[in-house]
């Protein structure tokens, strides 16, 4: 699905000054991810829900394979759209297939009993994700790694051509947290999904990002391809940190990671 936000902007109270610095302006292609970095504040979980009208913009428009939000049925977008907020554990306890299966809401009805092919295709996500050996097991029974790739199953379930992921590698080990990013680059490279994935890891858009928005209180909104974006100035600017690049010849690969230098060993702060 490919995604176009046009001069847009938004804020929490009215007569209040925008939360952007800038109207937002962006377009992904089908496919493609679009990591948004920036400190804590700077309105990226804002953006998600702006985006797919779980807020309202107070200017601008998103835009969907051409056609505005406005002039979809809500039905039927949020059948083409998933979203994957921050992980929280539900009060209700169900099997691991059945948490996944109620992402087939919109096709199943709230109430109805889940068919067989809801079932299948509830394991079959759980398989997509790499989890599918605990399909029996309760959903307080697993960790919270495990439940934010049941999180992503769930949204699977109803086939989205958009994924929006909230900091989906929060609370998860460096394990998980590249299981988790393998999936979602799996799914926007094999399977045409495209993504936009809020993170507080820079590192992470290295791994994921065909686009890259970078928001900052006060500064202008950078967005762009990861050479465009991803310089050690810019960051250190938009975190107001001293963010430093190291590389390393690994075998065949060039590996450059970015980190604030005061957290290197040896780094003085
Ligand atoms: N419901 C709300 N009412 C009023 N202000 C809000 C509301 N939700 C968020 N804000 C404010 O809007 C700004 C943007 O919040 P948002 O959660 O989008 O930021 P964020 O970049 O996702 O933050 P974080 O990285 O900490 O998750 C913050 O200053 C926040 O305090």
């Amino acid at each position: 699905m490919k995604v176009e936000v046009c001069l847009a902007n938004f804020s929490y109270q009215r007569g209040a000054e925008n939360l952007y610095t800038e109207d937002l302006n962006f377009t992904l292609d089908t496919g493609e991810i679009l990591t948004i970095l920036g400190a804590n504040g700077v309105g990226k979980t804002t953006l998600l829900r702006c985006l797919v009208g779980l807020l309202p913009w107070r200017n601008g428009e998103s835009y969907f394979n051409g056609k505005s939000l406005g002039a979809y049925r809500k039905i039927d977008f949020w059948r083409e759209v998933g979203y994957v907020p921050i992980a929280r554990r539900s009060t209700f306890e169900l099997k691991v297939w059945e948490y996944v299966v109620l992402g087939r809401a919109s096709y199943v009805g709230t109430f109805a009993q889940p068919s067989k092919r809801d079932r299948c295709l509830a394991q079959e996500k759980l398989e997509t994700v790499g989890i599918g050996h605990l399909a029996e097991k309760s959903s307080h029974q697993i960790s919270s790694g495990e439940l934010q790739l049941a999180s992503i199953a769930r949204t699977l379930v109803s086939n989205p051509k958009l994924l929006l992921l909230d900091e989906p590698e929060s609370h998860l080990d460096i394990q998980k947290q590249v299981a988790v990013l393998a999936v979602i680059k799996k799914l926007a490279k094999e399977h045409g999904i495209t993504s936009i994935i809020n993170t507080h890891y820079p590192n992470h858009a290295f791994y994921l990002a065909d686009r890259v928005l970078l928001l900052g209180k006060g500064l202008p909104v950078k967005f762009g391809t990861l050479e465009d974006v991803m310089q050690v100035e810019t960051l250190s600017t938009y975190f107001n940190v001293e963010v430093i690049k190291l590389q390393e010849q690994w075998g065949e690969e060039h590996l450059e990671v970015m980190v604030p230098r005061a957290l290197a060993k040896g780094g003085k702060s």
